[in-house]
């Protein structure tokens, strides 16, 4: 029979009797557990399967599934064979319980979703934890046992609101815990955390003694060290690899090889500390569930039932450890909004809502229809807005039934003129002065666009909070900071100011170099001729101290600014957006502003004005009673009665970066359609009152997708000169993790003869043989590759050795 006639049996209820089936690969066994069993038994089809071999008699190690995306398919199948003939609750019809709160018929559809896996699609403010809680209470009243029940959630808020709202529906005994916290436990059940210390993280100049030590040990230049903890964890959470594993298959440019060394330092200072991390709790988790069955069973056993909320944020490595969790019976119930994917450049992708049908042909997808939260003209304005994106699901998104229209203060858009800049942070301040935290919030693309708000918040004596980058500054403002400080006050410098003179642009001097500068200067040298002293080679010193030198000769402070960027600094902020996992830098830009900004003032004037912003914006922090401006990413989840979105401008929101995105990210959702979802979050986050403040003649794009502006984007408003494409923009197309990337068959092959060559018992040579997908130039190939003869034995090599063949077999699988 062909497969693809399947679904017409899953009408009626006559019985279904599957003969000849033949279970050769393991698509075979996916094909017949997920297109046809699990549907057969969810539409009640009684089925009778007459097959080549049972189930139980196919060897695992030849239907091992590396891949991802179907997790341990044959283990699935097994279970359903074993459990179906003695019924199973899974497929048990919905309750009439009485809903823990009145629902509306969407949320009641997707509470009372049949078993197995179902998505819910939850737009904002659509009631996502009622929901998963009413789902919960379903689980109970159909006889789930509550402690093997499981809510993941992303973060520790999230867990505890989760478990207060379980309470109060009578869910108490219901476990929410976040992915990490899951992961921790079975790592700590496993032995891995004795004798170890929960790491929080290294700051900022740890990361650059890393990156000045891999740099000097692979020869290369030494990468931004803002930058190292996204590639790393990059590294560590999307590839799953060690990191030996990456050294040996990361891509040869200079960058990557300096980034990979960094890595295997990083590792090596946690072994010796004894240390863990936040991503070791998922890494570790992930790697011990997939290579110990009897882990995996222990653990899929304590969790009968798997609710996850948010999951169009869950990156490969988290969805790995929760399909794994849920297999093999796959009890799983997600819920998430594909029009609230923000992490593009932390490995979330939109993809991962869509595709999820492409795991699990057979889920059940709900779609919730009203947004709770916003008046309806902020409803329609962003349902308008996000119809507009092509890589989602088509919903009708709906205001509350029985909502009023909010009036006039609904929506609220002003423009204020290019010519004076500071009137609207000044106007903006006075409304915030009126109101008390929780109120109101600020919302910004990025925080180079919430900086002249929080300015003008601040001289206005308006207590403020915000992410630390807006006080704590970083990349080209800090440089710029540290520039003007110095050459204002030579004397004075201190090491971390010398330190990122000397680094941005990269002179290529070594790791002592800051603090001899800082004695020169200290004795009176100039920053020239400090430079000029120093014991490096010669070519080095003397370009350096002349660049440096030709800066305190500049004219004014603009012209600082302008040598310096000549000099190598744009350059410099170009690598670094190439290199950034983020889109949205806004280096180059920060530079534009502050040369234009420093026209006709001395370098000691531009040296106060930076210096004094800086006090201004610490004194007026208060994290506890300041009035939040804050990114849209940061808002997230939340809620405000009222909120300002500043600097809605083309170029800005859309981000300039993100119209110059590749053809891979655009393909994947990201480029203008991800900012559009950071639009839609920006919107729907207000509850009565939404304000949207841009530059005349510049407004974004999407305010006249959201039928907000009649024009659309004025010509002039195209920025004219977007930073260079960033890796893909938000890396790249979010990956799953390596082993799950094979493409076809012979990706899954060789995927597969990576994982089992620790099993091997014999040479080499006849290990390869067995790898049938490989061409014998290929065979030879990798044995050159990795250095090794055909008659070496498998069991003697080198564990490096042995993981290089692996990663090689791995690199050849993704070709
Ligand atoms: N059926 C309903 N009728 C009226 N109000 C509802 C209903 N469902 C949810 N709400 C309200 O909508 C708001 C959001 O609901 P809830 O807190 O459950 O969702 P959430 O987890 O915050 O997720 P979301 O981001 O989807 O709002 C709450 O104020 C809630 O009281």
């Amino acid at each position: 029979m062909r497969w693809e006639a399947a679904p017409d049996l899953l009408s009626g209820d006559e019985p279904v009797a599957l003969l000849g089936v033949r279970l050769e690969t393991v698509a075979d066994v996916r094909r017949l557990h997920e297109t046809l069993l699990v549907p057969m038994l969810r539409a009640g089809v009684p089925v009778l399967v007459e097959c080549d071999v049972t189930p139980d008699e196919l060897d695992v190690a030849r239907f091992v599934e590396p891949g991802f995306e179907h997790a341990h398919t044959l283990e699935r199948l097994r279970w359903l064979v074993a459990r179906a003939t003695v019924g199973d609750p899974r497929f048990a019809g919905p309750t009439t319980i009485e809903p823990h709160r009145p629902l509306d018929p969407s949320q009641l559809a997707a509470a009372r979703a049949p078993g197995g896996v179902v998505q819910v699609i939850a737009p904002a403010g659509s009631g996502k934890t009622t929901v998963l809680v009413e789902r919960v209470r379903e689980l109970l009243a159909r006889g789930a046992d509550p402690e093997r029940v499981l809510c993941m959630t992303f973060n520790d808020p999230a867990a505890a609101e989760l478990r207060t709202r379980l309470e109060a529906a009578g869910a108490g005994r219901v476990a929410a815990r976040t992915f990490h916290s899951v992961g921790r436990r079975i790592i700590a059940a496993h032995g891995l955390l004795e004798g170890r210390e929960l790491h929080h993280g290294w700051t900022v100049p740890q990361w650059a003694r890393f990156a000045r030590q891999a740099a000097a040990e692979v020869g290369g230049t030494v990468p931004e060290p803002a930058e190292l903890p996204g590639l790393v964890s990059s590294i560590r959470l999307g590839e799953l690899m060690s990191p030996q594993e990456w050294e040996d298959a990361c891509p040869q440019d200079e960058h990557a090889r300096v980034v990979a060394r960094v890595y295997t330092l990083v590792e090596r200072e946690k072994a010796r500390g004894r240390l863990y991390d936040f991503d070791d709790m998922i890494v570790h988790a992930v790697r011990l569930l997939r290579a110990h069955r009897e882990v995996r069973e222990r653990w899929q056993g304590a969790f009968e039932h798997v609710l996850v909320d948010e999951y169009q944020d869950i990156e490969p490595a988290q969805e790995l450890l929760v399909r794994m969790l849920a297999a093999p019976h796959d009890d799983l119930f997600v819920v998430g909004d594909e029009d609230q994917t923000l992490y593009g450049w932390r490995r979330a992708s939109v993809r991962t809502m869509l595709d999820l049908e492409r795991a699990f042909p057979a889920l059940h997808r709900v779609a919730l229809e009203f947004n709770y939260r916003c008046t309806p003209e902020v409803v329609r304005a962003s349902a308008a807005l996000i119809a507009r994106n092509r890589k989602r699901f088509a919903k009708p998104i709906k205001p509350a039934p029985g909502r009023e229209d909010g009036g006039a203060r609904a929506i609220r858009i002003a423009r204020y003129p290019e010519s004076t800049p500071g009137a609207a942070p000044r106007l903006l301040a006075r409304k915030l002065a009126a109101y008390g935290r929780g109120e109101i919030v600020v919302l910004g693309r990025t925080i180079n666009a919430l900086r002249p708000f929080a300015l003008a918040a601040a001289d206005a004596g308006v207590r403020i909070s915000g992410p630390e980058e807006l006080f704590e500054s970083a990349g080209a403002q800090e440089t710029l900071e540290a520039y003007f400080a110095v050459l204002a006050e030579p004397r004075a410098a201190t090491e971390a100011d010398v330190r990122v003179i000397l680094r941005r642009p990269s002179r290529g001097f070594g790791l002592d170099a800051a603090a001899r500068v800082v004695d020169a200067l200290a004795r009176g040298a100039s920053l020239g001729r400090a430079v000029e002293q120093l014991p490096d080679e010669g070519w080095k010193v003397s370009r350096a101290g002349e660049q440096l030198g030709a800066l305190v000769a500049a004219r004014d402070a603009a012209a600082v600014i302008r040598r310096l960027r000549v000099d190598g600094l744009d350059r410099y902020f170009d690598e670094v957006a190439r290199a950034s996992a983020r889109p949205d830098r806004d280096d180059r830009k920060v530079l534009d502003e502050a040369e234009q900004e420093a026209r006709g003032q001395s370098v000691a004037e531009y040296a106060a004005v930076l210096d004094s912003r800086r006090l201004s914006l610490r004194r007026a922090r208060d994290e506890r009673g300041g009035i939040e401006l804050t990114t849209v990413h940061r808002a997230k989840g939340r809620q405000w009665p009222r909120v300002v979105v500043v600097a809605c401008d083309e170029g800005v929101l859309p981000h300039r970066n993100a119209l110059n995105a590749l053809a891979d990210a655009v393909a994947a959702g990201e480029g203008v359609e991800a900012e559009r979802r950071i639009a839609y979050v920006a919107f729907t986050r207000a509850t009565e009152e939404l304000s949207i403040l841009h530059t005349e003649g510049r407004h974004s794009r999407f305010l006249h997708d959201a039928g907000l502006v009649a024009e659309p984007v004025p010509e002039t408003a195209k920025p004219a000169d977007p930073d260079p494409p960033s890796r893909a923009g938000f890396w790249e197309p979010p990956r799953l993790p390596s082993s799950t990337r094979a493409t076809g068959e012979r990706g899954t092959a060789l995927e597969s003869a990576a994982e089992a060559l620790g099993d091997h018992a014999g040479t080499v040579g006849e290990f390869l043989d067995t790898v049938e997908a490989l061409t014998e130039n290929e065979r030879a190939r990798v044995l050159k590759a990795v250095g090794l003869g055909a008659e070496a034995a498998v069991p003697d090599l080198p564990p490096k050795t042995r993981r290089s063949l692996a990663a090689t077999l791995r690199v050849m699988a993704r070709r």
